[in-house]
Formats: structure tokens, C-alpha cells, sequence
């Protein structure tokens, strides 16, 4: 569906250039999910408008549903949907007019046009609110609008640039059932996040940007697995926890362990496979485990390996 190769973009500004984006390769399957995944000015909305003709690359190239970027722009623009970050509707204006006229920027007859809108407000769970003013619906349903208006002329490919920002967890949970609900329907998506359970609860695949790189790349499993492993916490008698690290070395590639007040953690590869043979080397040595978790490392653990920082610092820098 898409397919980049070495796309960067070199802003100049008073100060210098800055490189937001430094040749990125990557490609988007039909029907997935993808996700850029990274803190604030890693690139991401920076590779969006590059990939939706908005701004033109400084070097590299791209073809989007199988038109290219560079010599078929139009095309492009005629085959994606594009949620920018901030609303795209006007207080005043009503739902279903701003809709209307989106489809008729696009082409489409009036019947046309009014047929996709109101077969989006029921898809977006919109029912009924296409007399009301844009200022009058909830941030949810406001950004579900937004949504409405990139899919206005039948796209097969959106891009969602943080879909969720600023919204209150209900909402949030909502529209990521809108968002694989639109997946089910055949769409294919790309969205840019900050969120890392967003990234983990709603993409298939993940690219993780810092400072205009690709970092990592891969299924949300993979990536914490690959990158961190899984962590066992095992509670028992202080005494006995290096005793308990032995034997846990003994029979596991133990990767990192972490003992604090009769806790010990230890990062293994498969941590559920781990446990059944873990708690009876310990059993034989009289070893009792009074509680044992297995946690999977969240992305946030990702992040933090490949970019040496957490990505809720990177947010707050
Ligand atoms: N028009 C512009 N002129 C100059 N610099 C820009 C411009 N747009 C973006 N940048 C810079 O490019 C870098 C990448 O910005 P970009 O908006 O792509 O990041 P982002 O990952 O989308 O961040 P956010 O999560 O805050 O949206 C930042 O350093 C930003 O300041």
C-alpha cells in the first residue's frame, strides 16, 4: 500500500537547518495498522505530510496505492484520507454540511455526497448529530467528525495524525474501537502516537522514531520482546534470594536481574514458559516463591533501550 525509501525533509529556519526527517525507509501492508511511535519532534507529523503531498521531501521517494509521490501527486491526494492534529471543522458550521462540501472538494455529486456522509455519521456512531453545530458535539464526537471528513471520498488509506490527543480516557477507548472498527471494514491506517498503549492496543506494526530515525521496528510483541525480554518477580525469604538467583541462572539465559526487599526480578526471553520449570529448580532447593509474576515489558521499556531515555521524558523535554 505504501511503499518509502530514504525520505527525509531539512527545514530552514533563522537558526539553521533542522532535520526533521533523515531518510526513512519503511512499508505499510493493506489492511494493517501502522503506528509512529515516538516523543515530541521525533518526525512523525513531519513524515505524515510528506506521504500525503503536503510538503514535498527533501530528497528520497514514495509511492502511495500505487501511485508516486513525487509525479502523481494528485492521485495521491485523491487515494488517502488525512486527520490532521487539530480539528478540521468550524464551530458554526453544521456536521453534516462540513461533510457535504468536504465529499464536493472532492468531486463527488451532491447525492454522492450526502449518501457517504450519512453512511459515515452511523459508521462513526454519529447517528443523528448531522443537524447540530460543530461546537455543540463532546472532543469524542468532535473527533470523530474530524475522522468522517478524511473518509468522506471512500479512501482505502488514512492517516490519523494523534487520533486521541486530548481526550478523556472514554473517549479515547471509543474511538480505538472506531479505529479497528474501520480496520474490519478494509481500511488500511497509519496513525502517529505518543500514547504507548494506544501503539500497543491498536497497531499491527510499529515504527519507533527519535530525532528523525526509525529506532526499532516491528508487531508490538515483538518489539518488547525482542528488545526487553519478559521480567519474572518472585517473592521469598530474603535470605535465600541470591541462592534463588543461582538456580534461576542455572537453568534460564537470565538477562538482567533486580533484587529489592526480598524480590527478585529477573529478565528471561520467554518468561511463560519459564515459570513451571523456574518454581520447581527452586522447590528442590527448598526454595519457596510466596507470590510470581510475569510481566511483558511495555513499549515504554522499549523505548528507554533504544533511545537510552524514557519516552514520557522525551514528552515532557
Ligand atoms: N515548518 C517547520 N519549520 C521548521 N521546523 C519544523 C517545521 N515543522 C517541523 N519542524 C521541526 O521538525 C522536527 C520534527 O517535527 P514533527 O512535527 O515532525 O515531530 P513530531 O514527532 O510529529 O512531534 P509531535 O509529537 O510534537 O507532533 C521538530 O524539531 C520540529 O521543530
Amino acid at each position: 500500500m505504501i511503499s518509502v525509501r530514504g525520505l527525509s525533509r531539512t527545514f530552514t529556519t533563522k537558526t539553521g537547518p533542522v532535520e526533521a526527517v533523515k531518510g526513512v525507509d519503511f512499508d505499510v501492508h493493506q489492511g494493517e495498522i501502522l503506528g509512529l511511535l515516538g516523543p515530541n519532534g521525533a518526525g512523525k507529523t513531519t513524515t505524515l505530510r510528506m506521504i500525503s503531498t503536503l510538503i514535498d521531501p527533501t530528497s528520497g521517494e514514495a509511492t502511495i496505492s500505487g501511485a508516486d509521490l513525487r509525479t502523481d501527486s494528485q492521485t495521491v491526494r485523491s487515494r488517502i484520507g488525512y486527520v490532521a492534529q487539530g480539528g478540521s471543522t468550524n464551530d458554526d458550521e453544521l456536521v453534516i454540511d462540513e461533510l457535504v462540501l468536504q465529499a464536493r472538494l472532492f468531486g463527488l455529486s451532491k447525492a454522492q455526497a450526502v449518501s457517504n456522509a450519512e453512511e459515515l455519521l452511523a459508521t462513526l456512531d454519529l447517528e443523528g448529530l448531522g443537524g447540530r453545530k460543530c461546537k455543540q458535539l463532546s472532543g469524542g464526537q468532535r473527533r470523530r467528525v474530524d475522522i468522517a471528513l478524511g473518509l468522506i471520498h471512500g479512501p482505502a488509506l488514512i492517516y490519523l495524525d494523534e487520533p486521541t490527543t486530548g481526550l478523556d480516557p472514554q473517549s479515547r477507548a471509543n474511538l480505538w474501537g472506531h479505529v479497528k472498527g474501520l480496520q474490519e471494514r478494509g481500511t488500511t491506517i497509519v496513525l502517529t502516537t505518543h500514547y504507548l498503549d494506544e501503539a500497543d492496543f491498536l497497531c499491527d506494526r510499529i515504527l519507533v522514531m527519535d530525532h528523525g530515525e526509525i529506532v526499532a521496528q516491528g508487531t508490538p510483541e515483538e518489539l518488547k520482546r525482542r528488545i526487553s525480554g519478559d521480567v519474572i518477580s518472585l517473592e521469598i525469604d530474603q535470605a535465600r534470594t541470591d541462592l534463588a538467583i543461582e538456580v534461576a541462572e542455572a537453568l534460564l539465559e537470565v538477562r538482567s536481574k533486580v533484587v529489592e526487599l526480598g524480590r527478585v526480578h529477573l529478565t528471561v526471553e520467554h518468561g511463560d514458559a519459564a515459570v513451571v520449570p523456574l518454581l520447581r529448580a527452586l522447590d528442590e532447593r527448598g526454595i519457596v516463591a510466596r507470590s510470581l509474576t510475569v510481566k511483558r515489558p511495555s513499549l515504554d521499556d522499549v523505548f528507554l533501550t533504544v533511545t537510552g531515555r524514557s519516552l514520557r521524558e522525551g514528552n515532557h523535554s
